[in-house]
């Protein structure tokens, strides 16, 4: 039976995703042998400039993607947020697993709510989408970047001068640490998620028929559903690079629900709509004509020229 290389970025996040995605299959009945092979990514390297400078989204996929071109690997679990909207020629996301909890996380250094924190507090983000929204919340906080995986992150809010963070608690579950550390879970109405948060996409070679029939277990329907219908809004609206773009979607019966948000990054104007439908598509490019008819794209475009700046 063939041996399946699994590649994986080497922080402790990637390495449990991958090592779930690699228990979640062996659950379904998968009795081959896998092998974890680490690749290191151009985001894994950067650590000290906002990751929106240095071009977003694809720094953490690229490397993973060559060694899998190059047959190294079979395939590679990913943040789903972390992916480009659209797919390079020959790969494919086979397969999407249940989602873990899709929002935001609100840590504080005195357990103070985002609504109860000083004005001046600083909160540490490299997100623009959090920066946005939460500036459009409590335009009197300032916002202070800060880099480094979750582990990192935590041990900055206590050793440096930041009031409060923001992680995924996907991410923070995920790799095993309390959610007793959460002040408050930002719902997606007062904070709306990365596309895809909290949901991971297992991607491989188009035409490895073997890979897709075993990946195809451990799709999940609603998470795919509903994350198709973010991508597809995201895609419409994405010139490449990591702007505040938000979206998450959930199910009623048959209906997908999707709110959208696209916001500038001081948080002074925020579009923000909420869609309705039963085709992923179809609702992912309601909105996103709804928010480009009230001038998203013009936003896109000048966040994009000063990242370039
Ligand atoms: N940007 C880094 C990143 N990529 C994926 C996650 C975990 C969240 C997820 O599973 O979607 C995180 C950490 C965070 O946003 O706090």
């Amino acid at each position: 039976m063939r041996k399946i290389v699994v590649g994986s970025r080497k922080s402790n996040l990637a390495l449990t995703q991958t090592d779930w995605v690699i228990n979640q299959l062996k659950e379904a009945g998968v009795t081959n042998e896998f092998e974890i092979k680490k690749v290191v990514t151009k985001g894994d390297q950067i650590l000290d400039v906002t990751l929106s400078k240095v071009g977003g989204k694809g720094l953490f996929v690229k490397e993973i993607e060559q060694a899998m071109y190059d047959k190294e690997i079979d395939f590679a679990v990913h943040s789903m947020k972390d992916m480009p909207s659209s797919m390079p020629e020959g790969l494919v996301i086979s397969s999407i697993p249940v989602r873990e909890d899709h929002r935001d996380a609100f840590i504080s250094k005195n357990n103070l709510s985002l609504k109860e924190l000083k004005a001046g507090a600083i909160v540490g983000t490299s997100s623009l989408r959090r920066a946005a929204q939460i500036l459009s919340e409590r335009p009197d906080v300032s916002i202070k970047w800060i880099r480094g995986n979750i582990e990192t992150r935590l041990r900055k809010l206590n050793e440096e001068n930041y009031d409060a963070i923001i992680l995924a608690v996907s991410g923070l579950k995920r790799v095993g640490l309390s959610e007793d550390l959460i002040t408050e879970y930002l719902d997606p109405d007062i904070c709306v998620p990365a596309v895809g948060q909290g949901a991971l996409a297992i991607e491989c070679r188009e035409d490895d028929q073997e890979i897709r029939e075993l990946l195809a277990k451990i799709n999940d329907d609603y998470t795919t559903r509903t994350v198709n219908a973010e991508r597809t809004f995201l895609h419409l609206l994405e010139g490449g690079c990591q702007v505040p773009i938000g979206g998450h979607a959930y199910l009623e019966k048959d209906d997908i629900i999707l709110t959208a948000l696209v916001g500038t990054p001081d948080g002074k104007t925020i579009l923000k709509e909420v869609v309705r439908g039963t085709d992923p598509e179809a609702v992912g490019k309601e909105a996103a004509d709804k928010l480009i008819s009230q001038g998203a794209k013009e936003i896109v475009e000048k966040v994009k020229e000063e990242l370039d700046e």
